[in-house]
């Protein structure tokens, strides 16, 4: 499986399951797109404000779902093995299917849940190609601190790099200084921090010193 970015802006993400796994699927996807959570019952946690429908699916229904809200995703969480197949085989051939519960039940479309962190314009992933789950999320509590500060210093590079593309810089020279930039101890602590200021200041000092030099 390769990982990708996909923008869900406007797309719906229908979930089949409001347990503990089908609430936190829509958490994850809350800020993405609209989540719609289908299920005869509800986990007493946050759902990240999804619309909750409470009922009794079977394929019959899940099938006029599916054609009713046209989603671009489908989490299939539900405990009922043999209704996640059905709404896994009622899926359209170009909607993408998570299933929560079978790896692998894998076909066409079929997408996995990586762990996931953000800072600003900053997404790092970890996924074990559904091995061990456990691992992922290991490893995504390890990098947070790494992660800290990143879309700082991002948004302090990517307006350098925007920058200096509208002077008469050699793009090997440009680039040179973004990536002083970006390695920066200095500038990484001032983002960590969350001082933006010293983080600008920093940024312009090590580009002044790398074009000049
Ligand atoms: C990363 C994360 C993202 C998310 O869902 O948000 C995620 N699972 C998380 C937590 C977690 N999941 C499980 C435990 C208990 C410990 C354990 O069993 O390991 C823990 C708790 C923990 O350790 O914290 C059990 C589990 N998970 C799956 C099955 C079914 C099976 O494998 O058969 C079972 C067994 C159920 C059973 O035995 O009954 C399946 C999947 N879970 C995936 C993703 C996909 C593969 C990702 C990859 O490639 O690694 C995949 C394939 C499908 C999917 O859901 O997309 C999220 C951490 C979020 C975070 O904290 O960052
Ligand atoms: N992907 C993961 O990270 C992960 C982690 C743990 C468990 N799982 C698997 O994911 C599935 C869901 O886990 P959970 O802990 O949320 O389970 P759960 O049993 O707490 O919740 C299942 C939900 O499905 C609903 N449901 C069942 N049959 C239904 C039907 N016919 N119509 C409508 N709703 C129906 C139930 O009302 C319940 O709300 C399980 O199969 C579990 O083995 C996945």
């Amino acid at each position: 499986m390769i990982p990708l970015l996909h923008d869900f802006d406007g797309e719906t993400v229908l979930v089949f399951g409001g347990g503990p796994v089908g609430a936190r699927k829509a958490r994850r996807f809350a800020d993405a797109g609209t989540v719609l959570v289908v299920s005869a019952s509800f986990a007493g946690t946050d759902f990240g404000g999804a619309e909750q429908v409470r009922a009794a699916v079977d394929a019959d229904y899940a099938r006029e779902l599916l054609a009713r809200c046209d989603p671009a995703l489908v989490v299939v969480a539900t405990d009922d093995e043999a209704l996640n197949d059905a709404i896994q085989e009622a899926a359209d051939v170009t909607t993408l299917v998570n299933r929560a519960d079978r790896p692998g039940a894998r076909q066409q479309g079929s997408v996995v849940v990586p762990a996931t962190l953000r800072s600003g314009p900053v997404t790092v992933s970890v996924a074990t190609d559904a091995t061990s789950p456990a691992v992922s999320r290991h490893l995504r509590e390890q990098i947070e601190g790494i992660v800290e500060g990143a879309g700082l210093v991002a948004k302090a590079t990517g307006a350098l790099r925007a920058d200096l593309r509208e002077r008469p810089i050699a793009p090997e020279k440009r680039q040179k200084a973004v990536s002083a930039a970006a390695d920066h101890p200095g500038v990484w602590t001032a983002a960590r921090d969350g001082d933006l200021e010293e983080v600008r200041d920093l940024v312009r000092t090590v580009t002044e010193d790398t074009l000049g030099g």
